[in-house]
Parts: C-alpha cells; sequence; structure tokens
C-alpha cells in the first residue's frame, strides 16, 4: 500500500518555485529518502505534507484517501509526525513540557507530569534516545535536542515519520543508533521519509531514494540499484569528489594560544577544565570529541560570547580574556558558529543585512554614521555569486532561505573577511555533497594562505581529511594528539570515547 502519495504539487514562494510538479509515493513500512541540493525543495514538500504550507497545484493522499492537510494537529491525526531541521522547541521549558505540549493528556484539567516523564523515559530507553526528561532545553546540547525532537513524535504514536536532516547532529555512534531505531521503527510497521545529504546513510539504511533538482523530481530508484557516485551525480548533475586535495600544511606562528583554561557552563559547571591548546599559522587543527566535551564552551569563551573562568586566551600574542565579542573578531577571528540560528544570523534581517553583522559599522558600509546601503549590497551580490548562495534576492529575510544555504551565507561572509584565525564548527552541517567540496577547498585555502584555522565537525572523516593535527578533547580537557594520516576513524572514536590508549604527537 502507498502511504503517502503527493501528486504533481506545486508551491511556488516570491521568485521562486520551491516545488515543482513533484510525484512522490511511499510505500508502507519502507525507508525513503529525499536527496537533493541546497535549496532543492525537500524541506518545502514536507512542510507541505506536515500541513505547515498549501501546495498550490497538486494532491495528496494518505493512505490512500485524498487529504487536504491544513496544519500540524491534523497531520498528527493523520499519523503523520515531523522532525524538523531546526528544532520548534521552547528554550525556558523542560524536556517533558516540550514533549507533551500540544498533547498534554490531561485528566480533570490536571496533567500528570510525572506520568509523562515516565513514558518519555520509557521511549527514552526503548528506542536508545538518551536524555534527561527534566532537564531545561536552553541547558541542553544540540544534539540532545534534536533527540527531543525525536521523542516528541513517538510520544504522539505517528506511523509515518518524517526526518529532516536527523542526523547532521549526531556523532558517528549515535548515527548508527539512529539507523538502528529507523529499522526497528520501519519492522513496527512504521513508515519514514528521511531527508538527508549524506549518500553513506542513504546506502546501509534506505529502500528507495527520491532526486530532486531545483524543485522538481530527476528520479526514483531502488538504493539496491544504485551508489554513491550515481546518487551524487544526479542530485548536483556533475561528478562530485569525495577527496579533498591538499599539499602538505606549513605552519609557522602560533596564533592561537590557550593556557590552563576553565570555562562554565549555564548551569555553573566546569565544562572546560584546565585546557591547553595551540594553532599555528599555516595549519587546521580539528577538534574531535563526542558532542557535550566542553567544545561548545571553548569556542563561545575564545569568541568573547562566554565568560571564561581560569586561565588565558592568547590571540596573536594579545591577551583577549573576557575580551568582548567585536574586539575578538577586530583582533582577526572569524567564527562559523554550529548554531547557525542562534549565533550566526539575525533571521529577520535581510541577507544582505546578514553580510555585514560584523562590520556595518566599518568603512565602505558606513560613513558619518550612516549606512551605505549601495555598498552593502554591491558586497552581498559578490558573496552571493561567489559562494553560489541560493536565494531569490539579497533584500529577502534570510529566514527563508533553505538551511544549507543559510549555512552558505554565513561561511562566504566569516571567509571572506579573511581572518587570521578561523573557528569552523561543523562548517558542512547540513550542506549538499557538492557544496562541502566547495566548502572544503576554501578552508584549505584559507591555511595555505597562511591562516590559522581551528575545525570542530562530529563528521569524523571530515576532521581526518581537512586537518593537519588532531586534538582529542574529553571531559574539557585535550587528552590527545593524534596525526589524520595515520589515525582511522575507528582509533578516533575510541579516544573521544575516553580510551587511555593515547598516541602523542609533538607540536614542533
Ligand atoms: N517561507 C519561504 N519563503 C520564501 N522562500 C522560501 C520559503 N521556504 C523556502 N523557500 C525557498 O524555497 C526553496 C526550497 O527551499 P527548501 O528549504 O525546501 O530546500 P531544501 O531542499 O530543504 O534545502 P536544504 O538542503 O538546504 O535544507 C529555496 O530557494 C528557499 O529559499
Amino acid at each position: 500500500m502507498n502511504v503517502v502519495e503527493m501528486l504533481g504539487i506545486t508551491k511556488r514562494f516570491p521568485g521562486i518555485v520551491a516545488n515543482d510538479q513533484i510525484h512522490l509515493t511511499v510505500k508502507k513500512g519502507e525507508i525513503h529518502a529525499l536527496l537533493g541540493e541546497n535549496g532543492a525543495g525537500k524541506s518545502t514538500l514536507m512542510n507541505i505534507l506536515f500541513g505547515l504550507y498549501q501546495p498550490d497545484e497538486g494532491e495528496i493522499r494518505i493512505k490512500e484517501q485524498p487529504v487536504t492537510i491544513t496544519g500540524p494537529t491534523m497531520a498528527n491525526k493523520l499519523g503523520i509526525g515531523m522532525v524538523h531541521q531546526h528544532f520548534m522547541l521552547v528554550q525556558p521549558f523542560t524536556v517533558t513540557e516540550n514533549i507533551i505540549l500540544g498533547d498534554e493528556r490531561s485528566k480533570l484539567g490536571i496533567i500528570d507530569v510525572k506520568k509523562a516523564e515516565s513514558e518519555i523515559r520509557r521511549l527514552s530507553e526503548r528506542y536508545n534516545l538518551k536524555v534527561d526528561p527534566t532537564a531545561k532545553i536552553s541547558d541542553i546540547s544540540v544534539g540532545m535536542q534534536q533527540r527531543v525532537e525525536i521523542l516528541k513524535t513517538l510520544y504522539r504514536g505517528a506511523d509515518i515519520l518524517i526526518f529532516d536532516e536527523p542526523t547532521a547532529v549526531l556523532t558517528p555512534q549515535e548515527i548508527n543508533e539512529l539507523m538502528e531505531i529507523m529499522r526497528n521503527l520501519v519492522k513496527e510497521g512504521k513508515t519514514i521519509i528521511f531527508i538527508t545529504h549524506k549518500l553513506k546513510e542513504i546506502m546501509s539504511t534506505c529502500d528507495r531514494v527520491t532526486v530532486i533538482r531545483r524543485g522538481k523530481v530527476i528520479k526514483t530508484v531502488d538504493v539496491q540499484d544504485t551508489d554513491e557516485n550515481q546518487l551524487a551525480a544526479l542530485m548536483v548533475g556533475r561528478e562530485v569528489s569525495f577527496e579533498i586535495e591538499k599539499a602538505e600544511a606549513n605552519p609557522s606562528q602560533t596564533v592561537l594560544d590557550i593556557a590552563n583554561l576553565v570555562v562554565e557552563d549555564n548551569r555553573g559547571v566546569e565544562v572546560v577544565r584546565g585546557l591547553n591548546m595551540q594553532v599555528r599559522a599555516g595549519e587546521v587543527v580539528g577538534l574531535a570529541g563526542v558532542d557535550g566535551n566542553g567544545q561548545t564552551e571553548l569556542i563561545e569563551a575564545i569568541t568573547g560570547l562566554r565568560p571564561v573562568k581560569g586561565g588565558v586566551i592568547r590571540l596573536g600574542g594579545h591577551d583577549v580574556t573576557n575580551a568582548s565579542p567585536r574586539k575578538v573578531t577586530e583582533a582577526g577571528v572569524g567564527h562559523i558558529p554550529e548554531d547557525r540560528h542562534k549565533r550566526g544570523l539575525v533571521l529577520d534581517f535581510s541577507v544582505s543585512e546578514n553580510m555585514v553583522l560584523q562590520t556595518y559599522y566599518q568603512e565602505p558600509f558606513s560613513k558619518n554614521g550612516l549606512i551605505q546601503k549601495d555598498e552593502v549590497d554591491k558586497y552581498a551580490e559578490r558573496l552571493i555569486s561567489e559562494f553560489d548562495v541560493r536565494t531569490p534576492d539579497k533584500h529577502v529575510p534570510i529566514r527563508a532561505l533553505s538551511g544549507g544555504n543559510q549555512q552558505k551565507a554565513i561561511i562566504a561572509r566569516e571567509v571572506d573577511r579573511n581572518p587570521d584565525f578561523l573557528i569552523a564548527a561543523q562548517p558542512t552541517r547540513g550542506l549538499d555533497v557538492g557544496a562541502i567540496e566547495f566548502i572544503h577547498r576554501r578552508i584549505i585555502e584559507q591555511r595555505d594562505n597562511g591562516k590559522a584555522v581551528l575545525l570542530v565537525s562530529l563528521e569524523l572523516d571530515e576532521v581526518l581529511k581537512l586537518s593537519d593535527r588532531v586534538a582529542v578533547i574529553y571531559e574539557g580537557k585535550i587528552v590527545g594528539w593524534v596525526d589524520p594520516k595515520n589515525t582511522s576513524e575507528e582509533e578516533l572514536g575510541l579516544l573521544m570515547a575516553g580510551s587511555v590508549k593515547q598516541q602523542e604527537v609533538k607540536a614542533e
């Protein structure tokens, strides 16, 4: 049985046809991947299925019945649940409060939070989605917030689950666990539509894949009849190289120098605990660690977003400990943040305005205290074209761009400022394979131009391929340095999990 049929779906936004006569059929009990480059229209199509947008044309059938999905409540009633690419969580609420929000199951008007909590504990154990039901959303990591989103749909008992890039924020181990969870879910008769940019995940877990390019369906194929190269080519319309070409690094003076750094998290717990590290000009240092070992707080401390409790941070020989974000930026730091909505963009500002968030007060963007709109627009136009940011126009609010294109906009802004020290946290999260290839080249280019780069990524193959040295962070300390040339993903994974076997490479 086809549980989902989307027939001739068209959705237009000002200046763009996001979905153009799309046909998608999903069979009961399959894992159906949606693959397409950034801005291809995948999220739009799923937002239509979840009732968040109304299509301009086309018909939807759920379990062979024609339906009009007027909103998420209606979608829930039809058994459709969605895990969004950008979290839809209320920050000051607890995990439990977020999960039961809108589905309170009250008795005589009284909500039994304890009961909900134990149900959530049961679900989280059963599906191995570890979260503390009593924790506040604002206190938990991006990875954990994702798990809450997944639990939310499970709590509502959905049987058609839409996962919009759920693995982008997970560690390799967590991804394997999630793939296992997905396989279990389909065994129990659930159906999954899975948006991902990771071809490996499609090959290992999905039954069929529909490829979308620029709003149109290119093809639906059985996973057993295809391979990663063919999928990449179908998706971007050209061959894609998965290898990173780079020469030997030629590191020189120390740019970032951190000594005995101590930083607390939001709850006042020390999560960076006497950390020491250096990054030199002309090298990419990878920081590898399981999410939640202090890497977020470390970056926030370096960039002036979080107070430093102890220790010293030096940039180019200058003490920038507890300096303001503006001072740090002016000292030559570029920052691609891990949470692009919270730290990277002002969503209601235009694409142009977002391109000058740190530089608007400087020449040529400002003169005599007045913003020079033409200069800002000219600059934005150049970045949009150089970094292939797909947007209908530079004046639309950046909120309207697809996730991957928002990411490309941030990278364009940060790399183009040509900072002496670039922090790239999850730089390719949510990007398609073509865009990843491009971004990797730009990062290596920065290195080859004598800049220092700190790469923080949960993608171990990315860390190993891009970095010249890899620091392993565990419980707030650097517990070892490895040479990526002779370290496997498995070995790195073990070190990240706190294994005692550590291999030291000396920084000359
Ligand atoms: N609310 C909106 N208003 C205007 N344009 C929009 C809106 N939502 C999406 N778009 C546009 O529709 C196109 C498709 O976006 P969509 O988010 O569906 O892409 P996607 O395939 O999910 O991309 P990604 O892989 O980057 O997440 C993009 O060009 C985007 O700018």
